[in-house]
Protein backbone atom coordinates (compact mmCIF):
# COMPACT_ATOMS: atom_id res chain seq x y z
CA UNK A 1 0.00 0.00 0.00
CA UNK A 2 0.96 3.55 -0.71
CA UNK A 3 0.97 6.11 2.13
CA UNK A 4 0.02 9.17 1.52
CA UNK A 5 2.54 10.78 4.10
CA UNK A 6 4.73 9.39 6.21
CA UNK A 7 7.50 10.37 9.10
CA UNK A 8 9.90 8.57 10.59
CA UNK A 9 11.28 9.36 14.13
CA UNK A 10 9.66 13.28 13.59
CA UNK A 11 11.39 15.69 16.06
CA UNK A 12 10.23 19.36 16.80
CA UNK A 13 12.47 21.13 19.95
CA UNK A 14 12.37 25.00 20.25
CA UNK A 15 15.23 26.63 20.61
CA UNK A 16 13.94 28.98 23.37
CA UNK A 17 16.12 29.87 26.99
CA UNK A 18 15.14 26.30 27.79
CA UNK A 19 14.32 23.96 24.98
CA UNK A 20 10.91 23.15 24.59
CA UNK A 21 10.02 20.04 22.69
CA UNK A 22 7.14 20.05 20.74
CA UNK A 23 6.96 16.43 19.37
CA UNK A 24 9.35 13.76 19.81
CA UNK A 25 10.45 10.68 17.64
CA UNK A 26 6.97 10.43 16.13
CA UNK A 27 7.15 7.23 13.43
CA UNK A 28 3.50 6.85 11.15
CA UNK A 29 2.61 6.50 8.11
CA UNK A 30 -0.90 7.24 7.40
CA UNK A 31 -2.84 5.49 3.74
CA UNK A 32 -5.40 6.57 1.36
CA UNK A 33 -9.00 6.46 2.72
CA UNK A 34 -7.36 6.74 6.40
CA UNK A 35 -10.11 8.51 8.98
CA UNK A 36 -7.50 9.64 11.97
CA UNK A 37 -7.71 11.02 15.28
CA UNK A 38 -5.54 12.54 17.22
CA UNK A 39 -6.18 13.02 20.86
CA UNK A 40 -4.29 13.86 23.87
CA UNK A 41 -4.14 16.19 26.70
CA UNK A 42 -3.89 19.96 26.33
CA UNK A 43 -0.25 20.49 25.55
CA UNK A 44 0.60 17.11 24.24
CA UNK A 45 1.84 18.04 20.93
CA UNK A 46 -1.24 17.73 18.45
CA UNK A 47 -1.37 20.87 16.78
CA UNK A 48 2.64 20.82 16.60
CA UNK A 49 2.28 17.31 15.18
CA UNK A 50 -0.10 18.60 12.56
CA UNK A 51 1.75 22.11 11.61
CA UNK A 52 4.72 19.20 10.84
CA UNK A 53 2.64 17.06 8.71
CA UNK A 54 1.02 19.84 6.80
CA UNK A 55 4.49 21.26 6.07
CA UNK A 56 3.60 24.46 7.63
CA UNK A 57 6.38 23.95 10.05
CA UNK A 58 9.86 22.28 9.97
CA UNK A 59 10.96 19.03 11.87
CA UNK A 60 14.62 19.44 14.24
CA UNK A 61 15.45 15.75 13.66
CA UNK A 62 13.02 12.97 11.37
CA UNK A 63 11.97 12.84 7.95
CA UNK A 64 8.10 13.64 6.67
CA UNK A 65 7.43 12.10 3.40
CA UNK A 66 4.09 13.18 1.65
CA UNK A 67 3.34 10.65 -1.58
CA UNK A 68 6.81 9.23 -1.16
CA UNK A 69 8.84 12.45 -1.45
CA UNK A 70 10.75 14.13 1.31
CA UNK A 71 9.92 17.22 2.11
CA UNK A 72 13.61 18.20 3.86
CA UNK A 73 15.71 19.15 0.94
CA UNK A 74 12.70 21.30 -0.62
CA UNK A 75 12.91 24.75 -1.07
CA UNK A 76 9.86 27.08 0.27
CA UNK A 77 8.17 27.33 -3.02
CA UNK A 78 8.44 23.37 -3.59
CA UNK A 79 6.73 23.01 0.08
CA UNK A 80 4.14 24.99 -1.24
CA UNK A 81 3.40 23.73 -4.39
CA UNK A 82 3.19 20.04 -2.31
CA UNK A 83 0.70 21.71 0.27
CA UNK A 84 -1.58 23.36 -2.50
CA UNK A 85 -1.82 19.87 -4.36
CA UNK A 86 -1.92 17.15 -1.27
CA UNK A 87 -3.03 18.99 1.65
CA UNK A 88 -6.00 21.18 2.73
CA UNK A 89 -6.69 22.60 5.72
CA UNK A 90 -9.47 22.96 8.46
CA UNK A 91 -8.70 24.91 11.72
CA UNK A 92 -10.70 25.30 14.98
CA UNK A 93 -11.68 29.13 13.92
CA UNK A 94 -12.58 29.12 10.07
CA UNK A 95 -10.08 31.93 8.69
CA UNK A 96 -11.88 33.02 5.99
CA UNK A 97 -11.53 36.16 4.45
CA UNK A 98 -13.91 38.37 5.61
CA UNK A 99 -14.03 41.01 2.90
CA UNK A 100 -14.61 37.72 0.38
CA UNK A 101 -18.00 36.21 -0.36
CA UNK A 102 -18.19 32.38 0.67
CA UNK A 103 -17.18 31.58 -3.29
CA UNK A 104 -14.34 33.94 -3.85
CA UNK A 105 -12.99 32.53 -0.22
CA UNK A 106 -12.83 28.95 -1.88
CA UNK A 107 -11.73 30.02 -5.27
CA UNK A 108 -8.95 31.08 -3.48
CA UNK A 109 -6.57 28.15 -3.18
CA UNK A 110 -7.67 27.34 -6.80
CA UNK A 111 -6.12 30.45 -8.25
CA UNK A 112 -2.85 29.80 -6.22
CA UNK A 113 -2.80 26.30 -8.12
CA UNK A 114 -3.84 28.34 -11.46
CA UNK A 115 -5.26 25.13 -13.26
CA UNK A 116 -8.45 26.26 -14.18
CA UNK A 117 -9.92 29.12 -16.27
CA UNK A 118 -12.17 31.51 -14.49
CA UNK A 119 -15.73 30.00 -15.28
CA UNK A 120 -13.95 26.53 -14.37
CA UNK A 121 -12.97 27.83 -10.80
CA UNK A 122 -16.49 29.58 -10.34
CA UNK A 123 -18.06 25.94 -11.41
CA UNK A 124 -16.43 24.24 -8.83
CA UNK A 125 -16.66 26.23 -6.10
CA UNK A 126 -20.25 26.81 -6.42
CA UNK A 127 -20.52 22.75 -6.82
CA UNK A 128 -18.13 22.17 -3.56
CA UNK A 129 -20.13 24.76 -1.27
CA UNK A 130 -23.53 23.34 -3.14
CA UNK A 131 -22.10 19.43 -2.13
CA UNK A 132 -22.20 20.99 1.42
CA UNK A 133 -25.69 22.07 1.53
CA UNK A 134 -24.48 25.84 0.91
CA UNK A 135 -25.97 26.89 -2.30
CA UNK A 136 -28.35 29.29 -0.85
CA UNK A 137 -25.06 31.07 1.00
CA UNK A 138 -22.44 31.16 -2.49
CA UNK A 139 -22.46 35.30 -2.04
CA UNK A 140 -22.74 35.50 1.68
CA UNK A 141 -19.76 37.11 3.39
CA UNK A 142 -18.58 35.28 6.63
CA UNK A 143 -20.44 37.36 8.63
CA UNK A 144 -23.57 37.06 7.48
CA UNK A 145 -23.52 33.09 7.82
CA UNK A 146 -23.58 31.37 10.50
CA UNK A 147 -20.69 29.54 13.10
CA UNK A 148 -21.36 26.22 11.02
CA UNK A 149 -21.82 27.39 7.89
CA UNK A 150 -18.52 29.21 8.06
CA UNK A 151 -16.83 25.61 9.56
CA UNK A 152 -18.42 24.42 6.04
CA UNK A 153 -16.93 26.82 3.98
CA UNK A 154 -14.01 26.67 5.56
CA UNK A 155 -14.52 22.67 4.72
CA UNK A 156 -14.86 23.56 1.12
CA UNK A 157 -11.72 25.81 0.45
CA UNK A 158 -9.88 22.80 2.25
CA UNK A 159 -11.06 20.91 -0.75
CA UNK A 160 -10.99 23.62 -3.56
CA UNK A 161 -7.50 22.14 -5.20
CA UNK A 162 -9.26 18.57 -4.77
CA UNK A 163 -6.76 17.58 -1.91
CA UNK A 164 -6.32 14.03 -1.03
CA UNK A 165 -5.33 14.94 2.00
CA UNK A 166 -7.16 16.87 4.74
CA UNK A 167 -5.77 18.19 8.02
CA UNK A 168 -8.20 19.05 10.82
CA UNK A 169 -7.27 21.53 14.31
CA UNK A 170 -10.33 20.75 16.52
CA UNK A 171 -12.60 21.73 13.41
CA UNK A 172 -15.85 21.11 15.63
CA UNK A 173 -14.03 22.65 18.59
CA UNK A 174 -16.53 26.09 18.35
CA UNK A 175 -19.27 24.77 17.33
CA UNK A 176 -22.85 23.39 19.02
CA UNK A 177 -23.73 20.54 18.76
CA UNK A 178 -25.45 20.16 15.96
CA UNK A 179 -23.25 22.08 14.11
CA UNK A 180 -20.50 20.35 15.19
CA UNK A 181 -22.30 16.71 14.63
CA UNK A 182 -22.99 18.24 10.87
CA UNK A 183 -19.22 18.86 10.25
CA UNK A 184 -18.25 15.53 11.07
CA UNK A 185 -20.47 13.88 9.55
CA UNK A 186 -19.18 16.17 6.37
CA UNK A 187 -15.49 14.81 7.26
CA UNK A 188 -17.17 10.92 7.89
CA UNK A 189 -18.81 11.41 3.99
CA UNK A 190 -15.36 12.96 2.38
CA UNK A 191 -13.57 9.73 3.53
CA UNK A 192 -15.99 7.04 3.35
CA UNK A 193 -17.99 8.81 0.12
CA UNK A 194 -15.24 10.60 -1.74
CA UNK A 195 -12.18 8.45 -0.61
CA UNK A 196 -10.33 11.39 0.97
CA UNK A 197 -8.04 10.56 3.78
CA UNK A 198 -9.01 12.82 7.35
CA UNK A 199 -6.64 13.14 9.83
CA UNK A 200 -8.49 15.20 12.88
CA UNK A 201 -7.15 16.31 15.86
CA UNK A 202 -10.16 16.51 18.85
CA UNK A 203 -10.78 16.97 22.39
CA UNK A 204 -13.79 14.79 22.09
CA UNK A 205 -13.25 11.58 22.97
CA UNK A 206 -16.39 10.05 21.54
CA UNK A 207 -15.87 11.64 18.25
CA UNK A 208 -12.57 9.38 17.65
CA UNK A 209 -14.18 6.52 18.64
CA UNK A 210 -16.39 6.84 16.08
CA UNK A 211 -13.27 7.20 13.61
CA UNK A 212 -11.05 4.33 12.42
CA UNK A 213 -7.86 5.21 13.64
CA UNK A 214 -6.58 6.98 16.84
CA UNK A 215 -3.08 8.28 17.78
CA UNK A 216 -2.56 9.33 21.50
CA UNK A 217 0.06 11.61 22.31
CA UNK A 218 1.23 12.50 25.50
CA UNK A 219 4.16 14.49 26.17
CA UNK A 220 4.54 14.95 22.89
CA UNK A 221 5.24 11.40 22.05
CA UNK A 222 2.56 8.37 20.75
CA UNK A 223 1.19 6.90 24.21
CA UNK A 224 -1.55 4.52 22.37
CA UNK A 225 -2.45 3.48 18.73
CA UNK A 226 -5.17 1.76 17.64
CA UNK A 227 -7.03 1.21 14.40
CA UNK A 228 -4.12 1.33 11.98
CA UNK A 229 -4.59 -0.50 8.87
CA UNK A 230 -1.96 -3.69 8.37
CA UNK A 231 0.60 -2.30 6.03
CA UNK A 232 0.96 0.92 7.59
N1 LIG B 1 5.90 29.01 20.39
C1 LIG B 1 5.93 28.30 21.51
N2 LIG B 1 6.73 28.66 22.55
C2 LIG B 1 6.79 27.93 23.68
N3 LIG B 1 6.09 26.80 23.87
C3 LIG B 1 5.27 26.39 22.89
C4 LIG B 1 5.14 27.11 21.66
N4 LIG B 1 4.27 26.46 20.87
C5 LIG B 1 3.85 25.39 21.58
N5 LIG B 1 4.45 25.35 22.79
C6 LIG B 1 4.26 24.30 23.80
O1 LIG B 1 4.43 23.06 23.19
C7 LIG B 1 3.54 22.09 23.70
C8 LIG B 1 2.73 21.47 22.58
O2 LIG B 1 1.82 22.43 22.07
P1 LIG B 1 0.63 22.04 21.07
O3 LIG B 1 -0.14 23.30 20.77
O4 LIG B 1 1.16 21.27 19.95
O5 LIG B 1 -0.26 21.08 21.99
P2 LIG B 1 -1.76 20.59 21.80
O6 LIG B 1 -1.77 19.17 22.22
O7 LIG B 1 -2.23 20.92 20.44
O8 LIG B 1 -2.52 21.48 22.87
P3 LIG B 1 -4.05 21.98 22.92
O9 LIG B 1 -4.88 20.74 23.02
O10 LIG B 1 -4.09 22.78 24.18
O11 LIG B 1 -4.29 22.78 21.69
C9 LIG B 1 2.71 22.81 24.73
O12 LIG B 1 3.24 22.54 26.01
C10 LIG B 1 2.86 24.26 24.36
O13 LIG B 1 2.72 25.10 25.48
Amino acid sequence: MTSLIETTDLTRILHEAVPVTLVRNITISIGEREFVAVTGPSGSGKSSLLYLLGLLDRPTAGTIKVRGRDAEPMSEKERAATRLANIGFVFQFHFLLPEFTARENVEIPMRKLARLTRAEMRERATTLLSSLGLEEHLHKRPDQLSGGQRQRVAVARALANDPPLILADEPTGSLDSKSSEQVFAILEALVNERGKTVVAVTHDLEMAARMHRRIHLVDGRISEEEGAKPGF
